[in-house]
């Protein structure tokens, strides 16, 4: 704590160590004013969105001066890839996790305990924050004044709200509680809250309002061209062809048309010297995304594989490298010509902390579960901040069946035995499931508003604002402002309504036209949660 004391006089040079530590030339908008007030020993929240670069937030002012950062991390996967990543540069870090060997943990808490740890980050989980051993640890660490900050990364799983609720999140109100002469200073980052999930996130962890810091970038991305696609209309009907059928052919039709104007703009020569472009098609079952890669791989522009949870580690690892980098090849083994696409078919195994840069189009196949989930997913694309595109292909009977099911597993829910706050709080979370996919009916079937707008609208981004939270110049002035306000659209033209006008959107939805179910929902919702609010 004296050392955070003494920097906070010396202003350390984060270009410094921007440079330096993470060979990264410049800060992105925002990110020095984050990491200023990290390092100013504020308490934070940060709402970015995906691939704004928040792990930097909190690593880069873990290797200014000495002491400890502890991350609270919720997936193993998320956690091995920041590690592997900070230790390729030399940074000091550690993990403890279920594959920690038991010598390997004791070698890293005797240097926690040191009273001058080697370690800057140290990655864990939010259950080894439960344990009474790893508390007492802390507690060490803190009164030697060694402890410097706690991140907590994908902060929205602490709130029952939230999409991927984590029980173990809510028992990180511990640090706060305990770890408070002096308080320790708390990072909470997330991509993906609604005003309900942040309320939870403030105030579970006891964030400290006098010296909190907001700061958050709009949720709908920018650099993504945001479409809904509608099947099952009118024009939709042709016997001889299966609704999978049509389906195919029109992404087909939508993938040869990027590949055109990729050919009229480089020239074909050009074009197939290059590196496939890649994708993702999100689908919502195993077999699926088996047969859905097959037919796609059948299509000599094609090549496309399966990913999904039944497959072993090894594959899975196999694939994804292979689709990270593919290579241009001047002619494929299976006698195809190299190919303009390359394409995992995924369930949403395949989902947070996957960071290829040059994925260019997210496709979903069904309408997504959640608008978390579906934000997450689609903002795999367009990471290097080049123009990528987002696809979601909707119908009604596709709709009602994902609502049944997922109205089914609550009324199980209700009719469980157990105490009543116990219900309730999985009820709570039900219910917010249930919310979460009653907006992602409302991001498709509206087609009155720029798709932008509405992605902040249902996050809520408008009450980040009323509450201080500071954002990136181009949110509200600056060149792009300038230009979009000269555009006759609020995200030039980067997505369907935008693009195609009000009339065009609404001729292309034709009759898949929304009906009471919002209504039904709402009800539903309110006596789905009757008896224990
Ligand atoms: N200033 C920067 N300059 C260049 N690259 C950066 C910068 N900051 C972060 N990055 C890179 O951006 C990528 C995304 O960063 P990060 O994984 O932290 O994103 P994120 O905000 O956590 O996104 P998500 O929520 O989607 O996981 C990483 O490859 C990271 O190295």
């Amino acid at each position: 704590m004296a050392d955070r004391g003494r920097l906070l006089q010396r202003k350390p040079d984060l270009d410094f160590y921007l440079h330096r530590v993470f060979r990264k030339k410049y800060f992105r908008p925002l990110q020095r004013e984050v990491i200023t007030a990290v390092v100013e020993g504020h308490d934070v929240f940060l709402q970015a969105s995906t691939s704004f670069g928040k792990s930097l937030c909190f690593q880069l002012p873990a290797v200014i001066g000495t002491g400890l950062t502890i991350v609270i991390c919720p997936l193993l996967a998320l956690m091995m890839d920041q590690v592997n990543a900070l230790r390729a540069i030399g940074v000091p870090v550690q993990t403890i996790n279920s594959s920690t060997p038991l010598a390997e943990r004791h070698l890293i808490m005797g240097d926690m305990l040191s009273g001058h740890p080697r370690t800057r980050l140290l990655y864990v989980t939010p259950e080894l924050c439960q344990t009474d051993s790893f508390r007492r640890n802390l507690s060490t660490v803190h009164r030697q004044g060694q402890l410097n900050r706690i991140a907590i990364d994908e902060a929205h799983c602490i709130s029952e709200w939230g999409h991927d609720f984590r029980p173990a999140y809510q028992e990180l109100s511990w640090f706060r509680k305990n770890l408070n002469d002096p308080p320790v200073p708390i990072t909470a980052l997330t991509a993906t809250a609604t005003p309900r999930v942040r309320s939870d996130i403030l105030t579970i962890l006891g964030l400290n309002f006098t010296k909190l810091k907001l700061f958050n970038t709009p949720s709908a991305r920018p650099n993504i061209h945001y479409e809904v696609r509608y099947l099952g209309g009118d024009d939709d009907h042709d016997n001889a062809i299966s609704p999978e059928d049509l389906q195919v052919n029109d992404l087909l039709a939508w993938l040869k048309a990027i590949k055109c104007r990729r050919e009229a703009r480089i020239g074909a020569d050009a074009a197939a010297l290059l590196p496939p472009t890649s994708g993702i098609i999100y689908v919502g079952l195993r077999a699926t995304s088996e047969n859905l890669a097959s037919k796609l791989d059948c299509d000599e522009t094609i090549s496309a594989v399966a990913y999904h949870a039944g497959l072993t580690s090894q594959d899975r690892t196999r694939i994804q490298a292979m689709w990270t980098s593919p290579q241009p090849h001047p002619q494929e083994s299976n006698g195809k010509p190299p190919p303009a696409f390359s394409i995992i078919v995924a369930t949403n195994a395949f989902g947070m902390g996957i960071d290829n840069p040059h994925v260019r189009f997210v496709v979903h196949w069904t309408p997504p579960r959640s608008f978390e989930g579906f934000v997450q997913e689609s903002g795999r694309a367009g990471r290097d901040s080049r123009a990528a595109a987002s696809l979601v292909y909707y119908n009604i009977q596709e709709r009602d069946r994902i609502y049944e099911r997922m109205s089914r597993d609550a009324e199980n829910v209700r009719n469980r035995g157990g105490s009543k706050p116990y219900i309730a709080g999985l009820l709570k979370n039900q219910v917010a499931r249930l919310e979460s996919f009653q907006k992602v009916i409302r991001y498709c079937e509206t087609a009155t508003k720029c798709r932008h707008d509405l992605i902040k609208d249902l996050f809520g981004d408008f009450e980040l604002k009323e509450m201080g939270s500071q954002q990136p110049p181009s949110a509200h002035g600056g060149a792009k402002a300038d230009r979009l306000m000269s555009s006759a659209s609020p995200c030039d033209f980067a997505c369907d309504f935008c693009k195609e006008g009000r009339s065009g959107l609404a001729k292309r939805k034709g009759t898949v036209a929304p009906d009471a179910l919002h209504e039904f929902m709402r009800d539903h919702m309110n006596q789905l949660y009757e008896g224990y609010a």
